[in-house]
Order: C-alpha cells, then sequence, then structure tokens
C-alpha cells in the first residue's frame, strides 16, 4: 500500500460565526487523484486552502507529503503545485518567460530555469507558441501553461481547481491525460470540481463535503453502491405503458416515464429485482419488447448526497421523467 502524501484529522476552520470545515477527515495516497465534491459554499476553497498553508485551520490536524500544516509550512510549500480557477498566467510575457519566471522566483540559476522551460513547454505541446505572448493563447494553451508552471518544481502534490471549466471537450480530454500521465509518474492530485463526470473519470476516490462536513466517501464505484438505487428500463409499447404501470404498482414499484426508446422507468435497490418486475408484467399479460438495469451515474449520487431532504432524493435519475398514471 502506497504512503498517505494527505491526512487530515477532524479538521475545521471558522470564520467568525460561520464554520466553513467541521471535523473534515480526508486521506490521499501517493500517485492517486482525491477528488473534492461539494456545492457552493461546502467547503473545498478553504480546506484546500489550509492543506496548501495559505490558511491555518481552528481545529484538528492535517499533513502534506508528512509534514504539518500548522508548523511546517515551508517544506510543503516546497512540494506542492497548485492550479486555481484564476490563472496564474502573465499575459504580456510569452510561455516560456512565464516558466522561467516561476523557476527564477522558486530559486533557480538563469541557465536551470531556462532548461527546466522548454522541458515543459515541449512536454504540453506549447513548442510553436513558446514565444509568443501568453494573451494570444486560447483558453485550453493557457490553462497547459498554467498547469506546467505548477509542475515547474516537479511537486509531489498537486492541487487542481476546476482545471477543465471552459475548455472545449478536446482540450478538456487533453488536461485529464497531461493529468492522468502526472499520475501515473507518482504526483497525488486534489481536485477540485463540479464537473461529475471529470470526477469519475479522473478520481481514485471521492470525498464529498457538503456545509463544511464530509457527507461521503470512497471509491466512485462504492459511492454509487451507496445510494442503493439502479434502475429498470422498460419498453412495452407506449399502449400497453399504463397496464403495465398499473400491475407494478400494487408490488410497491412507482413506474415513471422513460425517455427515448423506453417506456417506463423504475427504480430498486437490487439487481435481482429485474426478475421480479418480468414476472409480475408476464403474469399480468403485458409483453415486454425490451429491458435494461441502468447503475445510477454519480450525478444521481451526488444529487442524493447533497439535496436538500436526500432521503427523498434517494430515487436517482427519476427526476426527469413525469410520473406515469398519477390516479
Ligand atoms: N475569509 C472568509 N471570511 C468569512 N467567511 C468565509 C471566508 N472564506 C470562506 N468563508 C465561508 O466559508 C464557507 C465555505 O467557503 P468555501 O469558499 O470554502 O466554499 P467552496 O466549497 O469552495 O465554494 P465554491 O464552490 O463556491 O468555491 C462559506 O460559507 C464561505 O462564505
Amino acid at each position: 500500500m502506497s504512503e498517505v502524501t494527505i491526512r487530515t484529522r477532524g479538521l475545521g476552520k471558522r470564520f467568525g460565526e460561520v464554520t466553513a470545515l467541521d471535523a473534515v477527515d480526508v486521506e490521499a495516497r501517493a500517485g492517486t487523484v482525491l477528488g473534492l465534491l461539494g456545492h457552493n459554499g461546502a467547503g473545498k476553497t478553504t480546506l484546500v486552502h489550509i492543506l496548501s498553508t495559505l490558511s491555518q485551520p481552528s481545529t484538528g490536524s492535517a499533513t502534506v507529503a508528512g509534514f504539518d500544516v500548522r508548523t511546517q509550512g515551508a517544506q510543503i510549500r516546497r512540494r506542492i503545485g497548485v492550479t486555481a480557477q484564476h490563472t496564474a498566467v502573465d499575459h504580456r510575457l510569452s510561455g516560456t518567460a512565464n516558466l522561467v519566471l516561476v523557476a527564477r522566483l522558486l530559486g533557480a540559476r538563469p541557465r536551470t530555469a531556462r532548461r527546466r522551460a522548454a522541458q515543459l513547454v515541449e512536454a504540453f505541446g506549447l513548442t510553436a507558441a513558446a514565444n509568443r505572448p501568453a494573451g494570444s493563447y486560447s483558453g485550453g494553451m493557457r490553462r497547459r501553461l498554467d498547469l506546467a508552471m505548477s509542475l515547474v518544481a516537479d511537486p509531489v502534490v498537486l492541487f487542481l481547481d476546476e482545471p477543465t471549466t471552459g475548455l472545449d471537450p478536446v482540450s478538456r480530454v487533453n488536461l485529464w491525460e497531461t493529468v492522468e500521465a502526472l499520475v501515473r509518474q507518482g504526483t497525488t492530485v486534489l481536485l477540485t470540481t463540479q464537473d461529475l463526470h471529470e470526477a469519475d473519470r479522473l478520481a481514485d476516490r471521492i470525498t464529498v463535503l457538503s456545509k463544511g462536513r464530509v457527507v461521503a466517501s470512497g471509491t466512485t464505484a462504492e459511492l454509487k453502491s451507496q445510494t442503493g438505487r439502479r434502475f429498470v428500463h422498460l419498453s412495452v409499447g407506449r399502449d400497453r405503458r399504463e397496464r403495465a404501470a398499473a400491475a407494478l404498482r400494487p408490488h410497491g414499484y412507482h413506474p415513471t416515464a422513460g425517455q427515448g426508446g423506453t417506456d417506463l422507468v423504475v427504480g430498486v435497490d437490487a439487481s435481482a429485482e429485474l426478475a421480479v418486475i418480468v414476472q409480475i408484467l408476464v403474469a399480468a399479460e403485458v409483453p415486454i419488447d425490451g429491458l435494461a438495469l441502468s447503475e445510477p451515474t454519480l450525478d444521481d449520487v451526488y444529487l442524493a448526497l447533497t439535496s436538500p431532504g436526500s432521503a427523498t432524493a434517494a430515487e436517482p435519475g427519476s427526476s426527469p421523467h413525469a410520473p406515469v398514471g398519477a390516479s
């Protein structure tokens, strides 16, 4: 088992009356991506600020790369890279000059700084534009440069705050592949994102924050199974939809209208219920043209965990569908 690179225990942060973080425990192992999800104001930025030593916790403890955020900030700052939502790129300087500047600020000699800048320019596919002012770069190129700038010092831990916001689909995938390559080389990434597809793709483990507290933590598969709900998608023909819904209702199933080729969607707690639903419809003499079982998506999980009255939101995926035969 690889070592733990980020660890918090009972971490709390208060701003006057506001409790931004309350007894937060998170953990990320070396060479993995920890996805941090949560609504606006959930406490994500506060947590990243504490871990990157921009602010001190009110209670609890945290270590990054084995160093204590309260007492060993300088050691931590030497080992981390931060890519924030507002890029650190100086638009007047060229890509190369931005990278050289960062390297020089970190204490590298001019020659070493130029060498590191050249390596990163190449690694991030910016060679052709390296000597142009960064202000002339596309959004995707600027994001790549920003990421390259956070990697000048070869950080052990990388904090990525919504790294692909505003990027086109191809640039997003390119950036994801870059992050995946870094992680394969051993970098630990703390990824804050509102993009659940991004979290699903990149994160090994996910922590969901709500109102400063951890409401769920685990692999995406664990979180998906935690919501406990799967969906049976039935094709029975539009004219038989009513009859099928009426047959299912007395058994405690409340089908909703499907979309596309699906006529009905039924939430189930276990895959085995698929057989039960089929038996009910066969007994009611409703022919089934097609059926499929779908897993909850990370969006479903997130909504179930964070929406107000999340017990009712435990019917993930059903929200877009109108109830059938509300009698
Ligand atoms: N410097 C501060 N002074 C007072 N309150 C603050 C301060 N910083 C954060 N807060 C409060 O702490 C809570 C958590 O904020 P934080 O910025 O960490 O949330 P977030 O999850 O990053 O939100 P977003 O997704 O909108 O960026 C919010 O209620 C916020 O208003």
